[in-house]
């Protein structure tokens, strides 16, 4: 089914990172809307991580970054102002890490953490009920002891849709979720992302989705992005079910991952 997304969340235009004497971004451009998943594919060192971190306001200070222009959330960003963020992190924007090993602390019991992380952002969902039913809500299968557990106690897949649980009931409206999946089984991954897509469409966030493996792109994202020496190639967007994209490299691209060698 094709979305028709009218709020945008973020627009970047002409967006340049230089780290020394070369260019890690070049005049690139990214929008995002409310319930839209757009994916950011393309080969290793195209540039995903590095947008992710703009988008992030977490670029190092070696970086010298400029933009034609930079909105976000309805606000215009003239400079690379990264001060605004702090407010934003983790409130407006979340991330969903590639593995929940670098997510949840080892020590403390989900419960702690939940508990924890929503009396910062979402205090309403601060208590025990709303923290099982929301574990049960996202597929674990036995939510009261996952809730009592140390992160040790369940699997990757588990401790995953931990994370997810957490950033999307965040009340971000932006949240990047880099290769969210790709330290899990197929099926595990593909269920975690369905639970990703689903919730995202619900609480009207928008989903920034860095993939390597361009066939859950393809399944799952609305709009896909084609990176190659960190500039943008094309924007695909999703017509009737499905992909067409105008360039040789994205049509092999594409191609080449429907009809794995
Ligand atoms: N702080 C830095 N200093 C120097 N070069 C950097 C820095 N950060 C990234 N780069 C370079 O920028 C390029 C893009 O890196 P980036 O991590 O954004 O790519 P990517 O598409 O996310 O790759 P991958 O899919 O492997 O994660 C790479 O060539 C990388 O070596």
């Amino acid at each position: 089914m094709e979305h028709v997304f009218s709020e945008q969340i973020l627009s970047v235009e002409g967006l340049d990172v230089q780290i020394g004497s070369s260019f890690i971004l070049k005049n690139f451009d990214f929008q995002i809307h409310k319930k839209e998943i757009h994916a950011l594919v393309g080969e290793s060192g195209s540039g995903k991580s590095t947008f992710a971190n703009v988008v992030l306001g977490l670029l190092n200070e070696e970086a010298l970054i400029s933009w034609n222009k930079f909105k976000i959330f309805s606000q215009e960003i003239q400079a690379a102002d990264f001060s605004l963020w702090k407010d934003w992190r983790g409130k407006r924007i979340s991330l969903i890490p590639q593995t929940s090993a670098i997510g949840l602390h080892p020590f403390l019991s989900i419960r702690s953490q939940v508990l924890e992380y929503f009396h910062l952002v979402q205090p309403r969902l601060a208590n025990d009920e709303t923290g099982i039913r929301l574990l049960e809500e996202f597929g674990l299968s036995d939510p009261k002891a996952a809730w009592n557990s140390k992160p040790h106690q369940l699997s990757g897949g588990e401790r995953q849709r931990i994370l997810v649980l957490l950033s999307v009931y965040s009340g971000a409206d932006l949240i990047l979720a880099d290769e969210p999946s790709s330290a899990l089984d197929p099926d595990t991954g593909r269920s975690i992302l369905k639970l990703l897509q689903k919730r995202v469409r619900d609480l009207d966030a928008g989903l920034l989705f860095i993939s390597h493996d361009l066939s859950s792109a393809m399944e799952f994202a609305d709009t896909i992005t084609v990176m190659k020496s960190g500039q943008k190639l094309e924007t695909i967007k999703k017509e009737k079910g499905t992909w067409n994209p105008n360039s040789e490299y994205s049509r092999k691209l594409f191609t080449l991952d429907q009809n794995p060698a």
